[in-house]
């Protein structure tokens, strides 16, 4: 047995001081959705596609509405499931028109022999399962818009978000999205969802959709999502690297720290994880979070607590109501 914990991150990143309060709601509003899954099913799968289901139905969040747009000025999400009772793993890319990418990547996972459908081959297998698309444009914000509008005037978008922590946001954007949870079974899962990064080249994928650089959960092991500059967390395959760390014996908190150096060391780059791992003899999973933009929007729930945060080193608590 157990404590049923659920940590969630709304994305790393540079948050707007007056932003900072309204993500702090969504991640807070997304873990309660997702423990109550945790609670109610008392399944992990469950609930970590609740939460993120959650997180892309709320436009604040980089993933379903308010996606970030592609140098076309189009959305193109990436999402994957991971199970840690037996290894198993569905995940989307390029997907177009789906308020809810992460559900197709559980079908994809439960309904297929494969782990990753692509662009249109993903759309339609969506479709096959009785998902209605929507037009692509419904899935686009204000924010998106503007974002990409601004972004589009240098070249080097990518380095300009990702690679310092100290520039200044331009918009009020947020980030990928990811929830990981233990239930009561000692089983763990992941999920990861995002719409990329602004002004990334039509067809660019990044990690979120990639087992073991987006996300990865083991039961032997723990359960990983990660956000930040896919090309970095790909390169060091950074979830993977985590449950590396704590097969190795290292905490929650060690390996998340150690892995994130070592990506920042190697091939620079920054980011943020969530990592609960797992339960052990003493029944008690660890969660921990990490990252290295200025800040990362999270929260978790156990044991009738809620913590949550943005800055580094700071967090609040209090009781879960009923
Ligand atoms: N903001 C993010 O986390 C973006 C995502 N990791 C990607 O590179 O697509």
């Amino acid at each position: 047995m157990s404590v049923p914990t659920i940590i969630v991150h709304g994305g790393a990143r540079t948050f707007e001081p007056d932003l900072k309060e309204v993500v702090k709601d969504g991640v807070r509003a997304a873990a309660r959705q997702g423990y109550d899954h945790l609670i109610g099913s008392g399944n992990a799968m469950d609930a970590v596609v609740e939460a993120v289901s959650a997180m892309e139905d709320n436009m604040v969040f980089n993933a379903g509405h308010g996606s970030m747009l592609n140098l076309n000025g189009d959305v193109e999400m990436d999402a994957i499931v991971i199970d840690g009772r037996n290894l198993a793993s569905g995940a989307v890319c390029g997907l177009q028109g789906c308020a809810n990418p992460v559900q197709v990547a559980r079908l994809v996972m439960e309904k297929t022999k494969h782990c990753l459908l692509t662009a249109d081959g993903a759309r339609a297998f969506m479709k096959s399962q009785g998902i209605q698309p929507i037009p692509n444009r419904e899935l686009v914000t204000q924010k998106a818009v503007v974002e990409f509008e601004t972004y589009k005037k240098y070249s080097t978008a990518v380095e300009k978000v990702m690679l310092s922590r100290s520039i200044p946001p331009v918009t009020s954007d947020c980030d990928t999205v990811g929830a990981v949870a233990i239930d009561g079974n000692g089983n763990v899962a992941a999920a990861t969802s995002t719409g990329g990064i602004t002004a990334k080249l039509p067809g660019r994928v990044g990690d979120s959709c990639i087992i073991g650089s987006g996300a990865y959960a083991d039961n032997a092991v723990g359960a990983v999502s990660t956000t930040g500059l896919g090309e970095s967390i790909m390169r060091v395959c950074l979830a993977r690297r985590i449950a590396e760390l704590l097969e190795k014996g290292e905490t929650a908190d060690q390996a998340s720290k150690h892995a994130l150096d070592f990506m920042s060391k190697r091939v620079g780059g920054t980011a943020g994880v969530i990592v609960i791992s797992a339960a052990g003899v003493s029944g008690t999973a660890r969660v921990a979070h990490h990252f290295t933009t200025t800040n990362m929007v999270w929260a978790a729930i156990s044991n009738g607590y809620m913590r949550w945060g943005i800055d580094p080193d700071q967090e609040e608590s209090s009781e879960l109501k009923a």
